[in-house]
Order: C-alpha cells, then sequence, then structure tokens
C-alpha cells in the first residue's frame, strides 16, 4: 500500500510567466525598446516570423488573468519585470508609467490572495544595455544593482519575493555561445566575463536588498541531470565537462566560491583569471535557490563539438514537443543533489512544465492527458525528496499561459491554460483542473 502523497500544509503553489513572453505591447507607456522585441524582429531569428508585439496581451489583460489564478486555486504566481518599461535606456531616466503597470499588478494579485513572486531578470532588458557591451561588460553588474535596487524601494510593501536572475546559465550559452538568443552573435571569449558578471550582478543587487528590501531574495538556475552514454573514460569525461558546464559553472562560485576546473578545459586560452576579491562578492548569501527542471540528457564523447565536446545520445523513451526526454525521477535528482553538494537553504521548483502538441479547445475544454501525467510524475517525485529531507517550499508550473516560448515562438504550448491567437482566449486545460486539484487535495490526488 503506498502512501498518498501530502505536502507540507505551507507548501506554496504557484505557476510561472515571464514579461517578454506573456505581456506584449512592447513599446507601451514608455517603455524602452529592449533586446527580444529587438531580436525577435531581425528577420530569420524566431521560428514562423512570430514575435512579442501582442503575445497573450497580458498587459492588458491582467485582472482577468489573475481571476484564471483564482480559479486554478494558485496560491502565488511567479513573474518577471520588464526593465525596459522602467529604465527605457537601461540606465538615468525612469519611465514610472512603466513602474506603474507592476505596482498595479502586485497590488491585483495581493488583493486576490496571491503571493507575487517577482524576477528581476528574465532575459529580457533594454536593448541599448547591450549596444554598450552587454553582461559582458564588467559595469553591467552595476547597471543591474541600480535597476534592482529601485525596485526593491518602489515596491517595498506589494512584493516580498525576489529572484535576482533566471538562468543565467541560457543567458550565456543562447545569448553569447550559440548566439541563438541576444546579443545574437556568437562571442565564445565574451561568454566567461558575461557569466562572471551575471553573478557579480546578482550578489550586488543582494546586498542591495539587505539594505533596502523586505522579504526573501533568491537566484534561478536550470539543472539538467547528467548520464554516460557508457562506461568508456572518454564519455565519463564527456559527462564531466557537460555538467560542469550546465550544472555546475554558476553553482560552484555562488556557493563554493570558484569556478569548475572544467571550465578551463572548455575554454582554453579563452578562460580568464578573474580578481579574487570578485569570489568573496560572488559568495554573497541569499534566502533561496529556485530549481527550473525539465529533463535530462545522456552525452557521449564528441570531440568535434565544441566548445564542450559532448553529444546528446537520444533516448527510447517518451520525448516532449521540445524534443526533451520526459524523465521525472530527475527532479528528484537535482533536488538532492543541491542539498548534497552545496546547500541547506530553501528550494523552491521555480519551473517545471511541458509543451505537447494541444489539440484545440471543444466545448470549453482542452484534452492533455500528457501534461498531466508529466505534473503527476514530476510532483510525486518532488515529493520523493521531500521524504529524504529536502527543504522544498514549493512548486510552480511552467506555466501558467502557452506563450511566445523564445526562438521556437508560438508553435510550443507549455500552459496549463490554452491560448489561441490571435484572438487571446483562454482556455483552461485538462491539467489546470488537475493542478487545482492537487493544490486543494495537498498532493492526495497524486
Ligand atoms: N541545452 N539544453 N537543454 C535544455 C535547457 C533548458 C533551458 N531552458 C529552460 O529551462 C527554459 C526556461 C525559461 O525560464 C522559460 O522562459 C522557458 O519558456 C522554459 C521552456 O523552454 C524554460
Amino acid at each position: 500500500m503506498t502512501t498518498k502523497p501530502s505536502f507540507p500544509a505551507d507548501f506554496l503553489w504557484g505557476a510561472a510567466t515571464s514579461a517578454y513572453q506573456i505581456e506584449g505591447s512592447p513599446l507601451a507607456d514608455g517603455a524602452g525598446v529592449s533586446n527580444w522585441h529587438r531580436f525577435a524582429h531581425r528577420p530569420g531569428t524566431i521560428a514562423h516570423g512570430d514575435h512579442g508585439d501582442t503575445a497573450c496581451d497580458h498587459y492588458r489583460r491582467y485582472e482577468e488573468d489573475i481571476q484564471l489564478m483564482r480559479e486554478l486555486g494558485l496560491q502565488a504566481y511567479r513573474f518577471s519585470i520588464a526593465w525596459h518599461r522602467i529604465f527605457p535606456e537601461g540606465r538615468g531616466r525612469l519611465n514610472p508609467k512603466g513602474l506603474d503597470f507592476y505596482l498595479r499588478l502586485a497590488d491585483a494579485l495581493n488583493n486576490a490572495g496571491i503571493v507575487p513572486c517577482a524576477t528581476l531578470h528574465h532575459w529580457d532588458w533594454p536593448a541599448a544595455l547591450d549596444d554598450q557591451g552587454g553582461w559582458a561588460h564588467r559595469d553591467s553588474a552595476q547597471w543591474f544593482a541600480d535597476y534592482a535596487h529601485t525596485l526593491f524601494r518602489a515596491l517595498d510593501g506589494r512584493v516580498k519575493h525576489w529572484a535576482t536572475l533566471n538562468e543565467p546559465w541560457v543567458i550565456v550559452h543562447a545569448g553569447y555561445i550559440e548566439g541563438a538568443h541576444p546579443p545574437g552573435v556568437p562571442a565564445f571569449a565574451k561568454a566567461p566575463h558575461a557569466a562572471h558578471n551575471l553573478l557579480r550582478g546578482h550578489a550586488l543587487a543582494v546586498q542591495a536588498f539587505r539594505a533596502d528590501g523586505a522579504g526573501q531574495i533568491g537566484l534561478v538556475v536550470n539543472l539538467e541531470p547528467k548520464f554516460a552514454a557508457s562506461a568508456k573514460p572518454e564519455d565519463q569525461a564527456a559527462l564531466a565537462r557537460s555538467h560542469a558546464y550546465m550544472n555546475r559553472w554558476f553553482l560552484d562560485p555562488v556557493f563554493l566560491g570558484g569556478y569548475p576546473e572544467e571550465m578551463a578545459d572548455i575554454f582554453g586560452a579563452d578562460w580568464p583569471r578573474f580578481p579574487e576579491e570578485d569570489f568573496k562578492l560572488i559568495r554573497e548569501p541569499f534566502d533561496f535557490l529556485g530549481i527550473n527542471y525539465y529533463s535530462r540528457t545522456v552525452v557521449r564523447d564528441e570531440p568535434a563539438n565544441l566548445p564542450v565536446r559532448d553529444a546528446r545520445v537520444r533516448q527510447r523513451a517518451e520525448h516532449t514537443a521540445m524534443d526533451w526526454e520526459v524523465f521525472p525521477e530527475g527532479l528528484k535528482t537535482c533536488l538532492t543533489w543541491v542539498k548534497q553538494r552545496y546547500t541547506t537553504l530553501p528550494l523552491y521548483v521555480t519551473e517545471n512544465g511541458a509543451a505537447f502538441a494541444d489539440p484545440p479547445a471543444v466545448a470549453g475544454r482542452v484534452a492533455d492527458p500528457r501534461r498531466v501525467a508529466y505534473l503527476r510524475d514530476h510532483l510525486r517525485a518532488a515529493h520523493a525528496a521531500l521524504a529524504e529531507g529536502v527543504d522544498l517550499k514549493g512548486y510552480f508550473a511552467w506555466s501558467l499561459l502557452d506563450n511566445f516560448e523564445w526562438a521556437h515562438g508560438y508553435g510550443k504550448r507549455f500552459g496549463l491554460v490554452r491560448v489561441d491567437y490571435p484572438t487571446g482566449t483562454r482556455t483552461p486545460k485538462d491539467s489546470a483542473r488537475f493542478y487545482r486539484r492537487v493544490i486543494e487535495s495537498r498532493g492526495a490526488v497524486l
């Protein structure tokens, strides 16, 4: 007889989104041009020529979406703040109307009894900052800390749960190694500096929060368990490089005070020597770690595949529409690995979800059994981690709404709620109804 999972009474159940993916109205009310607005309008960058000019029109429909959150029984909502609405040029001139949107959003969430969980930077920022060197410029850390400080003061009393960065690894890998995200030009030698300045900016923002903020502040990283395709030494070495590159690059410095030794192997002569005082700053303590989990990867040695010299070995298993393997136990692996290697800080699953080729709505219903199964199995894995002593404080499904999936455009649907474009009609999927029952029963229905 397996006992039914029971999550703690104070476990925080939410759903997550990000600004550029759902808001639309990119230039409304004095907003500046963002890197993603400019990039998405560059021909050939986004599938189907999609862009975020409308997205889910959340900037205008946020009250309707908060009503949806209430119907789903959400206790918290993770969103991000669009920097270019606050400081159109990135620094200096503040745009009060841009700030006002987030004041209204936070007030509406609080009035609905939903905890606002704000991420300061979820990949979009003023294009002007990319033009001034982007995250590769050492001053970017201070640009970010100044922006963060402004928001801590402006939203004081409305937002008490903050995250500095969302997935700095993707900002660096996609933006500076692949060129698939802004700045959009592969700049291999800049990548280590961008990563380092993201970490410095995170730490400076935490220090600003300690001085002028109230509540909790944390960092959100993507983690992906890596497995070797064979016991061959070359595949084991590829595993070590791949694991260091995606999972340790950012967590080793913030918790252990230095980068993985594999980074110098991966970047070779382009791996810099950073000032020792930077590592003291980067270890600035924070209050929680957010973990975004989607899948695992099995890797083999592939010398031609730079810079990590690894290759994915596709498994005979279910895959999502992103061609990511469905691997629920990997969520428990991530949570227990962080506790064992790094920290006993409170953890949140800040993103977990899947894109599948959902059918259109029929009579107000969207049947998405594969997403229901994905959520059920991953929540069971989360509960198994809790049962093993991981201090897991909450779970945020990715995503509340179908939305702009970056370079993939609108073709990849992650939402608990279907969005039909261009009408923007919202239809809760079966997975939304399932998630509501999970929240109501504290997991007993799993
Ligand atoms: N190499 N490789 N393999 C996969 C690496 C996954 C990294 N991407 C993410 O985690 C992004 C995160 C983002 O926050 C959100 O804005 C995205 O919409 C979701 C869905 O894509 C996820």
